[in-house]
């Protein structure tokens, strides 16, 4: 299988090139050139099988031979054996056909475990077989740096940086991060918010001269296409546990860099019964202005009680308008030539987008309520990210008779302060293995906004290891 740019004039790369790389040379991101799909009877039999199996048939088709299924499986395998839930991915009724879908069983509570777990697995056999040392560049609002440095810092091949925007991530995902004091793990604390992050990072992977002895940069956000794949897998996942392909199923998804729940659309490109993605925002909400009103303009970020959702620049919504635009990258190229500019879809665009999209914007005040109520209804303790999507979903659903899947993102233990303001009376204490975080010695850099600054300070860090 090869992938191709989003702006259509880098080269296509295979998979592995394609894993090993970040944003490709035209600045763009890399999706299959062709999607592979599942026939209803294939999807038939995915029920009841295990969640590792279920990884196994959905990523194998993109891997297009470059491992074995061998070195897949045992990838897979130890990609998901940190998980602390059996299912892996566990379902729990909330309402009538209304679902949550845990996905923070994993080593650092967040969704993200699932595609970084994978990733540091698949990044270990890649290099240790191509005798490649690397540097991999991420940029985080809380919990893709946590989910990134514990799938990489066993990686020998790997030295890793992680910039967060200084005082703007919970207590709980700093310590996750800068608690960890691998020789090879170097977190930066950037004054600047996510996006300054983010563009930081993108930055660097377009001029890497700044790099010692000709290393190159690889990507761990979500621009990186693996992250999506693995993603895939968890939808159909939930969808077959509720009846697919007999049943529809629906999905809610609080939204950021439109990373997770771009992965449901491909997964109901790819077969999976799916009417309707909610697209789930705090009041960082230009996607759900985009999507309700035609109005993609960038607005001031802002702080809020779901601060890994605050993100005003989503990288992926860049690959669904390959998609909406018929995979013309001359026009994404043009569409996004300026990020900071206002952006209104065609009339073309919007619709096919609405076929599959609903949206909706859910405030602090709101988010705060929703805990509570989902507590006082049946004692489910949200996190502020998961409350959004479900607060959304019972906004927006279209049937009541399809089941309604909300993505829980993060283990509301990493964000006390919030939940804390709904539930002032109940402790949410951190899973065994996370006891005495607090107590642990802490180790981050603290920058300006200055590229130069990132620069110099990770040269001389790659030159001292
Ligand atoms: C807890 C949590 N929920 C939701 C999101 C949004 O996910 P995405 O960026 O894939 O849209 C993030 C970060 O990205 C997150 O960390
Ligand atoms: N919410 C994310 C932001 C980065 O998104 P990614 O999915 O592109 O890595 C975070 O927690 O860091």
């Amino acid at each position: 299988m090869k992938f191709i740019s989003t702006r259509g004039r880098a080269p296509s790369l295979s998979f592995s090139d394609t894993v090993l790389a970040g944003l490709a040379s035209d600045g763009g991101l890399y999706v299959p050139e062709s999607l592979p799909s599942f026939s209803t009877e294939e999807i038939r039999a995915m029920s009841g099988l295990d969640y590792r199996e279920l990884a196994f048939r959905i990523i194998q088709p993109f891997v297009g031979g470059e491992l074995t299924d061998e070195e897949l499986r045992g990838i897979i395998e130890r990609a998901y054996r940190n998980f602390r839930h059996g299912a892996i991915a566990p379902l729990v009724q909330t309402g009538s056909n209304e679902w949550i879908l845990e996905l923070f069983q994993g080593p650092t509570l967040a969704f993200k475990d699932f595609a970084l777990q994978f990733l540091g697995q698949l990044f270990d056999h890649l290099l240790k077989k191509r005798g490649e040392r690397v540097v991999v560049m991420g940029a985080t609002s809380g919990d893709t740096g946590s989910a990134a440095i514990e799938g990489c810092r066993h990686c020998d091949n790997i030295d890793i940086f992680i910039l967060h925007p200084h005082n703007r991530v919970s207590d709980v995902q700093r310590r996750q991060m800068t608690t960890v004091l691998s020789d090879n793990v170097f977190n930066i604390a950037l004054e600047g918010n996510f996006d300054d992050c983010q563009n930081m990072v993108k930055a660097s992977f377009a001029d890497q001269s700044f790099l010692p002895d000709g290393r190159r940069l690889v990507a761990v956000n979500s621009i990186n296409w693996a992250r999506i794949m693995a993603q895939i897998v968890y939808y159909f996942y939930a969808a077959v546990s509720l009846g697919a392909p007999e049943r529809t199923v629906n999905f809610s998804v609080p939204t950021g860099n439109f990373g997770d729940i771009f992965a449901g659309y491909l997964a109901r490109q790819m077969g999976l019964p799916i009417d309707q993605l909610v697209i789930a925002t705090n009041a960082n909400d230009i996607l759900h202005r985009c999507i309700s009103g035609n109005d993609h303009t960038p607005r001031e970020l802002v702080h809020s009680l779901s601060p890994s959702m605050d993100i005003m620049v989503s990288s992926n919504f860049e690959r669904l308008l390959f998609d909406l635009y018929g995979r013309d990258g001359a026009v994404v190229a043009d569409l996004l030539a300026d990020r900071s500019a206002p952006m209104h879809l065609s009339q073309d665009a919007l619709s096919k987008a609405r076929e599959v999209f609903s949206s909706w914007t859910v405030d602090d005040q709101r988010t705060v309520a929703v805990i509570r109520e989902l507590y006082d209804s049946c004692g489910y303790i949200l996190d502020p990210h998961t409350a959004i999507g479900v607060e959304a979903a019972r906004q927006v659903r279209r049937s009541t008779v399809e089941p309604m899947v909300c993505l829980s993102t993060a283990h509301p233990a990493k964000f006390p302060d919030a939940v804390a303001r709904a539930l002032p009376t109940e402790q949410i204490p951190l899973p065994a293995h996370m006891q005495d975080l607090f107590e642990r010695e802490e180790r981050m850099k603290v920058l300006p906004n200055d590229l130069g600054k990132v620069h110099d300070f990770m040269a001389t860090a790659l030159g001292a290891v």
